[in-house]
């Protein structure tokens, strides 16, 4: 009976933060490192079910850089990243539609469903709502870079994710964007999707569930989590090389987005049983926190 009592104290503990986030928008990150584990995948999807049967409103945005690198691979096609961005031609760019719109867009959603959830997976053959432009980089000296078909996002359409949440179903966007000026599309980056699509949404948290604890002042030793990490801090770990490689567009993005109205971002373990409703419905400090 004891152990029955305390199940129901934890439910109780919860109420408020259920309340706190009820028809609130928090926007899931699904990097390609957790989709590589079916069993952390799995669990991260029963949290988000979670989510949605308690009232609150996530909609997951996905990469899944693996994924398209291996399809790659089996098509004889080297990936090749500039600044962290996957070059692009059109024989890649086929590819990631496939991979990223197709098999991986329609799993989460099918998932989803066989958990018990109800989902929506939003794409070009269903109905897509992210629009963009192709991205402009630049060289060392000033020069542009080609980057192919890779854009970044201009317009969400904020209508169709939030009459999805009201209905009760998950919204699941793969990072790719349609110019509206020439029709074509575009690859982009899932973590600066999901800053993007955050901002449009106004949403009150946003979580990337990544393959590490969260940034670390030692990327190779998980003792070394920074909980809170601030513009300045950041900034001079990027500039002598702490934070490096996939790190980089993540925290650049956050420092973009938290500038623009979203409330709280927070990087943590998507293969930790349960990080995510640890970061939502407890005072327990997963992970780190992008402050200002
Ligand atoms: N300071 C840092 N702290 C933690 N991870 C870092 C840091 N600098 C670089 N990284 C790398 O960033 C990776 C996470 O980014 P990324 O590969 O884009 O993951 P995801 O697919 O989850 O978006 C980690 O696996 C790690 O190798
Ligand atoms: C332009 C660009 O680089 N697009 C990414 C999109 C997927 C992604 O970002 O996936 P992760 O979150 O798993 O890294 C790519 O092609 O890999």
């Amino acid at each position: 009976m004891e152990e029955a009592i305390q199940k129901a104290d934890v439910l109780i503990e919860a109420l408020g933060w259920i309340r706190q986030f009820r028809d609130k928008i928090t926007v899931i990150k699904l990097g390609g490192s957790v989709m590589e584990n079916p069993d952390a995948l799995r669990h991260v999807l029963i949290d988000i079910v979670f989510m949605e049967t308690v009232g609150m409103w996530p909609v997951v945005v996905h990469g899944g850089g693996a994924a398209i690198s291996r399809a790659m691979e089996a098509a004889k096609i080297e990936p090749r990243f500039i600044h962290g961005r996957r070059y692009t031609d059109d024989a890649t760019l086929k590819i990631v539609e496939e991979v990223l719109a197709g098999e991986i867009n329609e799993g989460i959603a099918a998932n989803i469903e066989e958990i018990g959830g109800r989902a929506m997976n939003l794409n070009f053959k269903t109905t897509n709502v992210l629009f963009g432009e192709k991205m402009q980089l630049e060289g060392p000296d000033g020069e542009s870079l080609d980057l192919g078909n890779v854009g970044k996002v201009t317009r969400v359409d904020r209508t169709t994710i939030e009459n999805l949440c009201y209905a009760g179903q998950v919204p699941i966007i793969p990072s790719m964007a349609l110019d509206e000026a020439t029709g074509e599309k575009l690859n982009v980056n899932a973590d600066t999707a999901a800053n993007a699509v955050a901002e449009a949404l106004g949403a009150e948290k946003l979580v990337f569930l990544s393959d590490v604890n969260g940034v670390r002042t030692d990327k190779d030793n998980a003792e070394t989590l920074v909980h809170s990490l601030n513009g300045e801090k950041a900034r001079a770990m990027m500039a002598d090389g702490r934070i490096a490689s996939g790190m980089i567009p993540k925290v650049e993005a956050c420092l973009q987005t938290l500038d623009r109205g979203v409330k709280k971002i927070h990087i943590i373990d998507g293969r930790m049983r349960h990080s995510l409703l640890l970061e939502i419905y407890t005072n327990i400090g997963v992970g780190t926190e992008i402050v200002h």
